[in-house]
């Protein structure tokens, strides 16, 4: 049997008394992308620290790659890309001058022209990094994550600063880095990213694991009930159906013939997430007061 590349069980985190990550545990298998999805505070950052071995736990077991990642030493570390959530590289050299440094450091790096292709610094290849935009240099960090052709890859967080464009351009290189079968933990704000890149996904919300499972199931069946809406003398009306088709020819029988303003829209991973996290936040403020 193999083992999973990254297996979390229990893990623990304190700062002083307060609980950052306060007991997770999940596994993420070969070739996957997981998610690690959550608001601003809920301990999304520090779990991928501990993971990359920047940071220590307080408690818990945690495998990367079959290393527990406080020890490992740099056969271990040049197997891993990471794209931190803000380094925002700014040397004094040129793109392709930082990258080809950088491939020196791995055995068998990417192609540093492809690299820059693929993340879409073509034409700037020769420019000097301080002299690029924010956004341009978002990319170099996605670009030095992967140059050295990583098993396993850490993205904290990172589309952020990108135009619509850029974007898109890095899903597409997501998607290809996933055909060759890399195996990438994501931490995103942007839940059409998640939903677009991910296989699994894992909600943290005040250090703890909310939920966790594939993509297209996250928040359970309840919460992916289809709203039909339409507007009746007037009035918008709605209701939340498993059955749309059977209220939408109801509607059509009743009014004998089209109906006015209809609509049937399914809960987009951003709509059930939010009403998660809400639900979550809700439910951890009441403890503490009562605390
Ligand atoms: N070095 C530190 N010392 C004390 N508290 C810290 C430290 N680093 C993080 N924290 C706290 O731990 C909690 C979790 O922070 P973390 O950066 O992991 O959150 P996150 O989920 O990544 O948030 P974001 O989406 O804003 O990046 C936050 O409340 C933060 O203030």
């Amino acid at each position: 049997m193999t083992t999973s590349p990254v297996q979390v069980r229990d893990l623990q985190k304190f700062y002083g008394s307060f609980k950052a990550v306060d007991g997770i545990s999940f596994d993420i298998h070969e070739g996957e992308t997981f998610a690690l999805l959550g608001p601003n505070g809920a301990g999304k950052s520090t779990t991928i620290e501990i993971l990359e071995g920047y940071r220590n736990k307080t408690s818990g077991d945690v495998h990367v790659l079959g290393v527990e990642p406080s020890r490992g030493g740099l056969d271990w570390k040049a197997q891993l890309g990471i794209v931190l959530q803000s380094t925002g590289e700014s040397g004094n050299v040129s793109v392709v001058e930082q990258l080809t440094h950088f491939a020196g450091y791995y055995p068998h790096p990417r192609n540093v022209s492809d690299v820059i292709e693929a993340v879409g610094l073509g034409s700037k290849a020769k420019t000097r990094i301080s002299k690029l935009s924010g956004g341009q240099r978002r990319r170099v960090d996605v670009a030095l994550g992967i140059i050295g052709r990583p098993k396993l890859l850490f993205l904290d967080e990172p589309t952020t600063g990108f135009d619509p464009e850029a974007r898109r351009q890095f899903w597409d290189l997501i998607n290809q880095l996933k055909a060759e079968g890399t195996t990438i933990l994501l931490t995103t704000h942007y839940l059409d990213e998640a939903a677009t890149l991910a296989d699994r996904a894992g909600v943290i919300v005040g250090g703890k694991l909310v939920d966790i499972g594939p993509i297209d199931a996250i928040g359970g069946a309840s919460a992916r009930v289809p709203l039909v809406r339409w507007r009746q003398d007037g009035v918008v009306r709605s209701e939340r159906t498993a059955e749309p088709a059977t209220l939408a020819a109801r509607l059509y029988a009743e009014a004998g013939g089209e109906v006015d303003g209809l609509e049937i829209t399914r809960p987009s991973l951003e709509d059930i997430y939010l009403d998660m996290v809400g639900n979550h936040s809700t439910a951890l403020k009441t403890a503490e007061e009562n605390a």
